[in-house]
């Protein structure tokens, strides 16, 4: 992958409330470029939500900004996983094309497209299945799918919302050696996972957040017995101390 200079991803303050539900108060974190942060927490705990106001799909309060090295690049996106009708006329091919470029899909592919979204398929392991339907893959083969589309066009900012949920273990070497090129390429990666284990051996970076931020650093030093059980305790952290001082 040729090099990019991804850029630094800042949150200052930011809240989010929908409907009656504060979704997210008081983040502020900041995203290195070129650095592969990690974002962790319960179901529910805002993670998907903060992607989607850094995307711009909600109204936030706070400050939310890129901070580019030069002039603004691209920014991919692979979504948690979509469902597809399985009578939806719409292949593999049709999907790349769908999302990647602006030429409607039903006119093929853009010429610009072709070698990169043939590379994309390819590199994820689904270059045989281009004319298969969106709705009769599997949910591991979808989960791939989706990752070649945040590779077309080349992004220096790519945002993944569990991108790993869906795949099995090949699936899941496929994702890690993308990882390693994203992160030799420059490119500054944003990742919801659940997976710690993973976080734990491939980020740069880990930000525990349960609508709010409980902690901020590297793997090594925050992915603690105490911050986890902080962090995925249902239990209200103040009654937590009181039983740990009882
Ligand atoms: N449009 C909405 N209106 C009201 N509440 C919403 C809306 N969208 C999400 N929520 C609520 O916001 C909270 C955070 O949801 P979000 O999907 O961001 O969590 P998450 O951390 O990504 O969870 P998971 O790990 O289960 O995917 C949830 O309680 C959810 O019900």
């Amino acid at each position: 992958m040729t090099r990019v200079h991804g850029p630094a991803v800042v949150f200052e303050r930011v809240a989010l409330t929908l409907g009656r539900t504060q979704v997210l108060r008081d983040v502020s974190l900041r995203v290195a470029p070129g650095s592969v942060h990690a974002i962790v927490g319960p179901n529910g705990a805002g993670k998907s939500s903060l992607v989607k106001t850094l995307l711009g799909q909600t109204p936030h309060q706070g400050r939310l900004a890129l901070e580019w090295p030069g002039a603004p690049g691209v920014m991919g996106y692979v979504p948690q996983a979509l469902a597809f009708d399985a009578g939806l006329p719409m292949t593999v091919d049709d999907f790349m094309a769908a999302m990647t470029q602006r030429k409607p899909a039903f006119l093929g592919f853009a010429r610009a497209r072709v070698a990169e979204i043939s590379a994309a398929l390819e590199r994820v392991g689904m270059a045989g299945k281009r004319q298969r339907r969106m709705g009769a893959l599997s949910g591991g083969e979808r989960q791939r799918v989706l990752l070649a589309q945040g590779l077309v066009p080349t992004p220096a900012l790519l945002v993944l919302d569990e991108p790993m949920a869906a795949l099995d273990e090949a699936g899941a070497q496929v994702f890690e050696q993308l990882l390693a090129g994203w992160k030799q390429a420059g490119v500054t990666v944003l990742w919801v996972e659940h997976d710690l284990e993973a976080v734990g051996r491939l980020a740069d970076h880990v930000t525990g957040l349960n609508r709010g931020v409980l902690f901020d650093g590297p793997p090594r030093e925050v992915l603690t017995p105490q911050t986890l059980l902080d962090l995925f305790s249902t239990r209200p952290r103040g009654a937590l101390a009181q039983e740990a001082a009882a």
